[in-house]
């Protein structure tokens, strides 16, 4: 096939079903940049995007009306589908993802398993070359940070049944400040997965999830809504993402135990929200319950296609690193999707030659709820779920975690750490990133403290390049921060609050208060 005939057959920017390279796989052409086309609105002409500005779009047209004009009609050599997790060699038990399933036959987790045969028809520079040509752009889905990594996620989901809000793409923040000054870092990073569009990382998984669900009902399967249990940031991701689709969603909360910009959220987009005399690990055993009698679907990280969608702020993470992997990544724990959601994405950039390593993995808990940290105390052995303890990390109250053998597995692969965090601690780590110009979460306070700690052991090395993931926006945990500052929590220090000085409506009083002020910062500079 000429150059130019390739052109004309390829009607869809990079789309890997029409890329020159396929068909010659030969490792010096794949090391070629791959040559992105575009075409006109009526679909005839065809160019190369780099010496090209793209057409007008007609205004009658629809970004996704745009996407359906230009999508491929050759035959999708990508597909995934559900196996048991961490199942034997010789196991034939699978799963399409068109079916409604949660469990293995033997009552174990799944995972999604994708042909990496057919992945690996292209090599490392292929697949970095095609994810960072979709960055920035507005071309849909892959305005997403999740679907611009369509073929690693959801590869058979058409383009038209995807619900999206551009989630992802999540800002890599230097921590210059902090990590200078409190802990002689001069590489640290944080992850900023929770300014989202609902404001924690649940966004990323919830786009698939949703995609999926809204495919099915297209489909005609039987699935009236979408349930969670929640401790306040997977509902207010489903009840987003399904608000968008048109679908119902159904939230159950175990009352008093989530923030109150938490609770707003799926009352604002109409989901159907139960707040349940109970914790988040006795909603969590009524939701799955439900979901076995009812045609809802259950939307909590039991169901493995949500860590399709989280697992790619992890390559996120390398693609802002120019494809380079950092030393260490410290992620807060909970139901502990979230952990092997990381370890996954990573692993699957280093079996596709996207990068050749992948770094140690940190998850941190509250030690009011550290169900993982006691088992990995124990050196493994002989997992006990606990009842979790109220913490300011309230969204990571849970006791009996659902992803308890995705995490042992992932930390046990990348050769991870736990580590936990009391109260007081992670609230003065949350005061101090936030004293240096962030404006975190008391989860992402826990990570931090594990970064405090492993530094003082001497495990984290200054010069070691770290990321800590920040889980949720500090606007959902504002009442948290109004009781550390105001000094209002009973037996402890709040060393680090900074409290309103309050003064008269007086020029002489302001001066003298500023007069003060000025005095004692002069003494610190
Ligand atoms: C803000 C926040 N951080 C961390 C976590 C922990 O994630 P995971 O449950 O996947 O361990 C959660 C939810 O559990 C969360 O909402
Ligand atoms: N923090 C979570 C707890 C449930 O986790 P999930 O990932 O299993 O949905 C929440 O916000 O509800």
């Amino acid at each position: 096939m000429s150059s130019s005939s390739l052109f004309n057959a390829s009607l869809s920017p990079l789309n890997p079903n029409q890329h020159p390279i396929r068909r010659h796989p030969s490792p010096s052409l794949l090391r070629h940049r791959p040559v992105a086309v575009s075409c006109t609105s009526d679909g005839n002409t065809t160019t190369p995007i780099e010496t090209s500005v793209k057409p007008p779009r007609r205004t009658e047209n629809t970004i996704r009306d745009d996407a359906r004009l230009h999508r491929s009609t050759a035959v999708n050599p990508f597909s995934a589908r559900y196996v048991p997790f961490n199942a034997p060699p010789n196991s034939s038990e699978h799963y399409s993802l068109d079916e409604i399933v949660y469990r293995s036959r033997s009552g174990g987790l799944l995972d999604v398993e994708h042909d990496m045969d057919a992945l690996k028809h292209f090599d490392g520079a292929y697949w970095r070359d095609l994810f960072d040509s979709r960055v920035g752009k507005s071309t849909w889905p892959y305005g997403s940070g999740v679907w611009s990594k369509k073929e690693w996620v959801l590869p058979e989901i058409d383009d038209d049944d995807i619900v999206s809000a551009f989630e992802g793409n999540s800002n890599l923040f230097w921590a210059e400040r902090f990590g200078k000054q409190f802990l002689e870092m001069n590489d640290l990073w944080v992850k900023h997965c929770g300014i989202s569009h609902t404001g924690s990382f649940k966004d990323l998984g919830m786009t698939v999830l949703v995609s999926q669900v809204n495919r099915l009902r297209k489909m005609n399967r039987p699935v009236v809504g979408v349930g969670c249990a929640s401790t306040g940031d997977t509902s207010a991701a489903l009840s987003a993402y399904c608000a968008a689709a048109g679908i119902p969603s159904i939230v159950f909360l175990p009352a008093n135990k989530i923030s109150m910009a938490q609770l707003v959220q799926p009352i604002a987009n109409g989901a159907f929200v139960l707040s349940i005399d109970s914790d988040f690990d006795g909603c969590m055993k009524l939701i799955r319950e439900v979901t076995s009698e009812l045609p809802i679907y259950l939307a909590n990280s039991l169901n493995s296609l949500r860590l399709e969608g989280q697992k790619t702020a992890a390559i996120e993470i390398l693609q802002q690193f120019d494809w380079q992997a950092p030393e260490w990544v410290i992620v807060p724990g909970g139901n502990l999707g979230n952990i092997y959601a990381f370890y996954k994405g990573f692993k699957m950039c280093q079996e596709l030659g996207l990068v050749d390593r992948i770094p140690r993995l940190v998850c941190a808990q509250a030690a009011n709820a550290n169900p993982l940290y006691l088992h990995y105390k124990s050196g493994w052995k002989d997992f006990k779920p606990m009842t979790a303890s109220t913490t300011f990390a309230s969204a990571i109250q849970i006791g009996d975690p659902v992803s308890i053998d995705r995490a042992v597995y992932a930390l046990k692969q990348c050769d991870g750490i736990v580590e936990e965090a009391t109260e007081e601690e992670l609230m003065d780590a949350m005061a101090q990133a936030d004293s240096t110009g962030m404006f975190i979460c008391p989860h992402t306070g826990v990570a931090l403290t594990a970064l405090f700690k492993l530094r003082k052991q001497g495990v984290i090395a200054p010069t070691d390049r770290t990321v800590v993931v920040s889980t949720a926006h500090g606007l959902k945990f504002t009442q948290s921060k109004v009781d550390y500052h105001s000094k209002a929590i009973p037996d402890m220090a709040c060393r680090f609050s900074n409290p309103p000085v309050e003064v008269k409506a007086d020029f002489g009083a302001v001066m003298d208060v500023l007069k003060s002020y000025l005095g004692s910062q002069k003494l610190r500079s």
